[in-house]
Formats: C-alpha cells, sequence, structure tokens
C-alpha cells in the first residue's frame, strides 16, 4: 500500500475526490428524499395498495443512499485505454452508482458490466486496462493509501494476492463484511452467473459461499430488479446468531430489501415440541410425502348410494355406480379441496344431463344451484370430507394403524419412531415439532396448492435441510430460481438429503447447476490440513480443500488435565486478546457455560453466543457452543476438549470438522481427554 509521505499530492487528490463523492450522494440522497411520491386518490383496495406500495418504493430508494460512515465508497479504479468508454479514461468502483449534479457518472457500481475488468483482467488478458489502482481505508472509512497495479509493461505479479491476505487478515470487529474490493475470478462467476438456471454451490469451508451468496443477491437485484420485486428475494440460514452475523454485508452494498429468515420463520410455525433425532429423520424423509399424500386421500371414501335432487314435482336420480365412476375420475386429479368443488360440479352435471333429457334447457345458474343444493353437498361432505392438515397429521401420529395402512416401505422401526408416544386427546391440543411444521406445511399444499413465487431464494448451509424441508422451500419458489450454498461435510443433522442432485431434485429445481469452490480463504494450509484429517471418514468423496495462505504458528494442540484446562484456557484468552481481532471458546454444547464462568471468573467478561443474537457485534472474546459454530469465523478461535463435542452427536465428528475450520489466524486446541483417533 503506498503511504501517504511517498506521494502526498497524488493521495490528496484521491481524498478529495473522496469528499466530492461523499458530497454527491449526499445530494442524491436529498433530492429522492425531497421528491414527492405520487399518490393517487381514492380509497378502494387497489388504489391503497398501489400507493403503498408507491411509499415503500421511495423509502427504499433513499434508505439505500445513506452514506454509511464505516464504508468505503469506493475501493478501486481502472485506468482504460483511451476511447474504451465513451470520455472517460479511467473509472472509479465502488458499492453503488454515484454522480455529479450533471448526471456524469462519479463511482460505477460494481456490478456494471464496466466494471467486470476489475475483477477479470490479467496481464495475459487486460481488456483493455492499463492499470488496477486498490484503495486502503481505515475503519472509519478515511483513505490511507493505494496499490497500483500496471497490467501492462513491468510489474510485480502477486499484488492481487497479498492485496487479498491483507483484506482477509483484516482483523476482525463485528458482523461479517463484504468482499466487493477482492472478489475472485472462480466467485464472480458464479456472484454474475444470470438469474436462471438455479445455482448449487459445494464448498469447503471458508471457500466464500456465503459471500457469494449474498454478493449474487445483490447482483441480481441489480440485473433484475422489476423482475425480483414482484416475488421478492428470501435468504434462508441456519439460525438467528449466524442471520445476525450476515446482516449488515446486504444493506452495505445498498440492499435493504432483503428478507434473511430461518426456515422455521419462514414456514411460520412456532415449535411447540421437540423431536427424538430418530423421529426428526423419518418425519424429514423424503418418503413421507407418498405417506401423507396416501394419509389424506384415504378420507376420500366410496359412494354407496345414489343421490336424489328434487325441483319441484320432479325428481332426478344419480345412481351410485355413477358416482363411484365420477369420485375414482377425480381422485388424485387435482388437489383436496378443489376435488370437493369438482365432485360437486360434475354430480350437478349428471343432473343436468337428466333434465336435459327431459326436454328442459338448463343453464350454469341452475347447475351451480345443483351443486350447491343440501343432498349434493350432504354426498360431498360424507364421501369427500373436508380436513384440515392437523387433523390428517394428528391420526397419523397417533393411530398405529391408520399409520401402518400408509407408510409404504416405511419399517416398522421407523413407524414406531413416528408414533406419538402420548398422543394428545385431540388435534386442536396437539403441540407441533419443528419437523410436524413441515408436514402441516406439505398436507396444506396437498389440500390447496400454494399460489405465488418468491423470485429467488438463497438457501446456506443447505447440506443440513431434510428432503421435506427443501420440498416445503421450492414450493415458495415455483417460478423462482434459487442459489443453494453448502458444504457435504458438514452436514451434520441425520436427516440431511445427502447429495446435492437430491437437493435439487427436492427444491424441484433438476435445471440447477452444481459448481464447486475449492480455494479455502479463511482457514490458513496448517489448519485446513489438520481438519481434512476428518474428511476421509465424514465425507470420502470430497477432495481435499486447498489454502490460499500459510500463518506460521497458526495451529497448536495442548494436552493438559481437567483440573488445569481452564486456567490453560484462560491464558490462551488472555493472549489472544492481546492481539487485535476477535475471539471465541468453542466447546460442546454441554460444557460452555462452565468454560465462560471460568472466563468471567478471571475477568475476561465473554459473552455467551446464542443469548442476545448481537454478541459478536459488541464482544471480542465469545463463547460459542459447538452447535452454534456453523458459518461463523474468529481470527482466534480455542476448542476445548473435540472429543467431548464428537461424542455430543451422532454426527459428532462432522460437527467437530466444522469447529475447527472456524479460525482466521490461529486454532488453539486445549484437550484433557484423547483427540478422536482421526485426528491423530
Ligand atoms: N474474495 C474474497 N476476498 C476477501 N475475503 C474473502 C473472499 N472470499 C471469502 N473471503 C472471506 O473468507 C471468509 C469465509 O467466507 P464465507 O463465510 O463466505 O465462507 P463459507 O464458504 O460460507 O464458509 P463456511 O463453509 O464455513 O460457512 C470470510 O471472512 C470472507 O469474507
Amino acid at each position: 500500500m503506498v503511504e501517504s509521505a511517498l506521494i502526498p499530492a497524488e493521495l490528496e487528490a484521491e481524498r478529495a475526490f473522496l469528499t466530492e463523492a461523499r458530497e454527491a450522494l449526499a445530494r442524491m440522497h436529498r433530492d429522492v428524499e425531497g421528491r414527492e411520491v405520487p399518490m393517487i386518490g381514492g380509497e378502494d383496495n387497489d388504489e391503497r395498495f398501489t400507493n403503498e406500495a408507491s411509499t415503500r418504493a421511495h423509502q427504499q430508494r433513499t434508505q439505500a443512499l445513506v452514506d454509511m460512515p464505516d464504508v468505503p465508497l469506493f475501493f478501486g479504479r481502472l485506468n482504460y485505454e483511451a476511447g474504451t468508454i465513451e470520455e472517460l479514461d479511467q473509472i472509479y468502483i465502488g458499492r453503488r452508482h454515484v454522480h455529479d449534479g450533471s448526471g456524469a457518472p462519479l463511482v460505477i457500481d460494481w456490478r456494471a458490466p464496466v466494471s467486470v475488468p476489475f475483477y477479470r483482467a490479467t496481464r495475459s488478458d487486460r481488456q483493455r486496462v492499463l492499470l488496477r489502482r486498490r484503495y486502503g481505508f481505515s475503519d472509519t472509512a478515511e483513505l490511507t493509501g493505494f496499490e497500483d497495479e500496471p497490467l501492462i509493461g513491468a510489474g510485480e505479479a502477486d499484488q492481487a494476492d497479498r492485496f487479498l491476505r491483507a483484506e482477509i487478515e483484516r482483523p476482525r470487529t463485528g458482523p461479517m463484511r463484504d468482499i466487493v474490493a477482492t472478489i475472485q475470478p472462480e466467485q464472480d462467476d458464479l456472484v454474475r452467473a444470470p438469474l436462471h438456471p438455479s445455482v448449487c454451490v459445494q464448498g469447503a469451508p471458508g471457500t466464500g459461499k456465503t459471500a457469494v451468496g449474498l454478493h449474487r443477491v445483490a447482483y441480481l437485484l441489480y440485473t433484475e430488479r422489476e423482475r425480483l420485486s414482484r416475488g421478492g428475494v428470501v435468504i434462508v440460514g441456519p439460525n438467528r446468531s449466524f442471520l445476525s452475523y450476515i446482516r449488515k454485508v446486504l444493506p452495505a452494498l445498498g440492499e435493504v430489501d432483503v428478507r434473511q429468515i430461518t426456515i422455521d420463520e419462514l414456514i411460520s410455525l412456532p415449535a411447540a415440541a421437540s423431536d427424538e433425532s430418530e423421529a426428526a429423520r423419518v418425519k424429514g424423509d423424503a418418503r413421507m410425502a407418498g405417506v401423507l399424500q396416501r394419509a389424506l386421500w384415504s378420507y376420500v371414501g366410496t359412494p354407496t348410494e345414489g343421490i336424489l335432487y328434487s325441483k319441484g314435482s320432479q325428481r332426478y336420480r344419480v345412481h351410485d355406480y355413477e358416482l363411484v365412476d365420477i369420485v375414482s375420475a377425480l381422485r388424485g386429479s387435482t388437489r383436496y379441496d378443489p376435488g370437493r368443488n369438482a365432485l360437486a360440479q360434475r354430480i350437478a352435471h349428471a343432473v343436468l344431463v337428466l333434465m336435459e333429457r327431459r326436454g328442459e334447457s338448463p343453464d350454469d345458474r341452475v347447475q351451480n344451484a345443483v351443486a350447491r343444493s343440501k343432498p349434493v353437498k350432504q354426498l360431498v361432505d360424507a364421501v369427500w370430507p373436508r380436513v384440515t392438515p392437523e387433523q390428517v397429521l394428528h391420526r397419523l401420529l397417533a393411530d398405529a394403524d391408520f399409520l401402518a395402512q400408509v407408510a409404504g416401505d416405511f419399517t416398522a422401526e421407523e413407524r414406531a419412531a413416528l408414533l406419538w408416544q402420548k398422543p394428545a386427546r385431540s388435534w386442536k391440543s396437539a403441540k407441533w415439532s419443528g419437523a410436524d411444521a413441515v408436514l402441516l406445511d406439505e398436507l396444506e399444499d396437498l389440500i390447496e396448492r400454494r399460489t405465488g413465487s418468491l423470485g429467488h431464494l438463497v438457501l446456506d448451509e443447505a447440506q443440513d435441510l431434510s428432503a421435506m424441508q427443501l420440498r416445503a422451500l421450492g414450493r415458495r419458489c415455483r417460478t423462482g430460481s434459487a442459489t443453494v450454498l453448502g458444504d457435504l461435510a458438514q452436514a451434520t443433522t441425520p436427516w440431511a438429503a445427502g447429495s446435492w442432485d437430491r437437493v435439487l431434485d427436492h427444491l424441484e429445481k433438476t435445471d440447477g447447476v452444481v459448481a464447486e469452490l475449492d480455494r479455502g480463504f479463511r482457514v490458513p494450509d496448517q489448519i485446513i490440513d489438520f481438519a481434512a484429517r476428518l474428511l476421509p471418514e465424514i465425507a470420502p468423496t470430497l477432495g481435499v480443500p486447498r489454502g490460499v495462505r500459510t500463518v506460521a504458528d497458526s495451529l497448536s494442540i495442548v494436552q493438559t488435565d481437567a483440573v488445569s484446562l481452564p486456567d490453560t484456557l484462560v491464558a490462551f484468552c488472555r493472549t489472544a486478546l492481546a492481539g487485535e481481532g476477535s475471539v471465541a471458546v468453542i466447546a460442546a454444547d454441554d460444557q460452555i457455560a462452565r468454560l465462560r464462568d471460568a472466563l468471567s471468573a478471571a475477568g475476561l467478561e465473554p459473552a455467551l453466543l446464542g443469548e442476545t443474537e448481537e454478541e459478536m457485534d459488541t464482544t471480542r472474546l465469545v463463547c460459542v457452543p459447538a452447535t452454534l459454530a456453523k458459518g461463523l469465523e474468529f481470527d482466534a478461535v480455542v476448542v476445548a476438549e473435540p472429543a467431548h463435542i464428537v461424542a455430543a452427536e451422532p454426527r459428532g465428528l462432522q460437527r467437530l470438522y466444522v469447529v475447527l475450520t472456524r479460525a482466521v489466524s490461529r486454532l488453539q486446541i486445549i484437550h484433557a481427554d484423547p483427540l478422536p483417533a482421526a485426528l491423530t
């Protein structure tokens, strides 16, 4: 990085330009804020809806133009060969577009086509670029220096790598930051992939999957804003702590209208019960879709009597065998509820045919009246009764005989796992688990098709989702596309779908393209090589990830005894806190509170992740239960007692792999019990 003392005049000029751009952005903000929102008169629903939508759009436009004091307005510059872009031979590249009072661009959005060479141009493929300049900023977005990379003539080859490394190693404070200044070509391919088809990214820990997903959303909102604004964009993450960690990336990129939620929130039924692991696995199994379908349709019976419809002195009889034919033609050809209506209409139609045969000429109104008549309604209610998802699921989980009838090839053990030990007396008082909520959602859609579709859906840590969850997500995005991100080696749930082809299948995005990221940016080589010793056991088909950095002394393993472990932990945390950046202590869930107490007793004031969701914003030292570590990272990490993390759950080795790959600069492992065999 060029220091200010070396070429003060040029640095001063760059700073002056930054000030000019900031003022221009402030003016753009004032202009939009002051603009009156056009309202249409009238109070009917359509007009109110239009007015609300205009007001919301105006608020979003205004909010997107707010200058964030800690986010630099530009991060790079390209000098092009003369004549490459009209009247401009250099462009500044930033997080959003800024123009001056006359409309001339000052900063170009990184998503614009002219910005692409910033990420792509190389000495062998210059794309008419002469020079790439990268800027350095302080934490308060003050411009501190710049570095030039000429793409022509003499120059260093590894400048880009140095810059990337400095960016990765910049100490972490608070939530995740964007990577817009250093997106790598293989990541850029995915970020700028078109809206359709869906994209699925398998990537080792720290390869930038989350970062890619978020930047892809920002990119798609830039190129496809109209199409996406109708259905909206939703990002689904594994838990609230993770969502809190990523929540500032999109706003820093100027995108403030993306929902970031957990799958439980999306399905919107707060779980009131929990499942044993095996029950949850079976409930998440794709075969449950067939079970639910059979269970629901088993409510449709076979008519045993005909129907007699009277109008004045006339009687019309539809025979039982005709009704049997109508019901069997309809069964399974529509959703359940529309099937009820169709049955009433078909019976009415049969009555109309009888009327016509007698020389009458009934019209549609007569058909509707017959369909709504008492005898027809009674027959429909008896043969094709109205049911709720809760009724069906309650019966399925409470009634062993009913379950056995519809369970298909589920084994007796699997059926036993599904059945409630103590069923609630009625479906109204049943307490549903998260996995039940997904089944209720499936039933709801079998009864009445879900309408509307998201424009785009991002699934992070998607390796953990069950087939049934994926189906529920796919239903919410029937005509939209998806970005699916994950790592099969980090699948810790017993119900995980197991392969990306299956994931895309369950989502009903079979045209999706699977890509792989294998350069790990977060974790230094020594640590990734150590963690990768687990791969032959947990994911034998996946390759070993490549690190992009070696960091001296980044890994240390300390054996101690159970009594001294807390003191060793305190000593490491003290040393780590003397440096810069974030520090995490990760341990099995049932041990983390005890370790936190030890740290508190030593006066270190740690926070416990998961208590308030914002611990990572405010505290440098965070105690992390192993099950909440996924997706997070810290400059320094201490993992206490790996063997306990492994023993705590069926997929404990996968959990350990997640935990061992959270450190950016230093990982210390402290153990009293022997390390798991796979690591030694
Ligand atoms: N091109 C890049 N430039 C700078 N930093 C990067 C780049 N790509 C990734 N990183 C950084 O690497 C770290 C890991 O990124 P991210 O969390 O997106 O990885 P991930 O693949 O989702 O990891 P995990 O599998 O652990 O969830 C983050 O700090 C991110 O900012």
